[in-house]
């Protein structure tokens, strides 16, 4: 069985993934897979210096983050631009690890933590779509919190993204994570023993 989890930047699908994790699940994270192809080396970083210019980089060639994530956060068709160098090559890696996992233990349940899996139209990938949620609000509260951003940089992001409301009623089964860790700890153990797999 292999599920999809998504959400909305900074709704929780790391914090669900990992509870997910620690009951037995194994875990493909597309974050991870597009931290690698911006790896110094990689020909998708080589191709996004081309496209955006070296100061992207840092001296030492790796990616300034935080300067590329100013120049497409706030421009959607340079997001678009950088989106087409970065995810065919994200998209395969998925697909080959998850197949690969599959073929590895048939039987263990396999998570797909992907941020834009609706906005990648993946959705036939996977037998079901969990999506973490959380209010508008408490998004932006928590991700100006944790990567130290101001109101105006925090909606930016999630206007990068579809509406926290729109991927709710595309789930097939819903995470509430706006309470607090416990609560949705409970609702992660209701979810595993639904698939039968307690
Ligand atoms: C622009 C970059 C350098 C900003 O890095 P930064 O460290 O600030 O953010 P980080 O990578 O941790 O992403 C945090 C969250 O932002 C959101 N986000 C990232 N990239 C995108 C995108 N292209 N479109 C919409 N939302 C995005 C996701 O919810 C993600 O979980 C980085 O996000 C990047 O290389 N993005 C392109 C690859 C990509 O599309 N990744 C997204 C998921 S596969
Ligand atoms: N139930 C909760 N109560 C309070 N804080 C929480 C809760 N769940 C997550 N957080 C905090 O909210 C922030 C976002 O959570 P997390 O990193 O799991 O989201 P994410 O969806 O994986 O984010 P991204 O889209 O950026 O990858 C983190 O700082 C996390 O510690």
């Amino acid at each position: 069985m292999i599920i999809g989890l998504t959400g909305g930047i900074a709704s929780g699908k790391s914090t669900v993934s990992a509870l997910l994790v620690n009951k037995g699940a194994r875990l493909v994270d597309a974050d991870v897979i597009a931290r690698e192809v911006m790896l110094p080396g990689h020909e998708v970083l080589a191709a996004a210096a081309k496209q955006f210019g070296k100061e992207i980089l840092f001296p030492d060639g790796t990616l300034n983050r935080a300067k590329l994530g100013e120049i497409v956060f706030q421009d959607p068709v340079a997001l678009q631009t950088l989106n087409n160098l970065t995810h065919p090559a994200i998209r395969q890696e998925i697909k080959d690890r998850m197949y690969s996992m599959e073929q590895e233990e048939p039987k263990r349940l396999i998570i797909v933590d992907i941020p834009l899996l609706f906005e990648s139209g993946l959705e036939t990938l996977f037998h079901e779509i969990v999506v973490v949620y959380v209010p508008r609000e408490m998004q932006i509260a928590r991700l100006m919190e944790r990567n130290r951003l101001s109101l105006e940089e925090a909606e930016a992001r999630l206007n990068a993204q579809m509406d926290i409301e729109q991927k709710r009623n595309k789930a097939d089964y819903i995470i509430d994570n706006s309470g607090d860790l416990a609560y949705t700890e409970q609702q992660v153990a209701v979810f595993w023993d639904r698939l039968g797999l307690s």
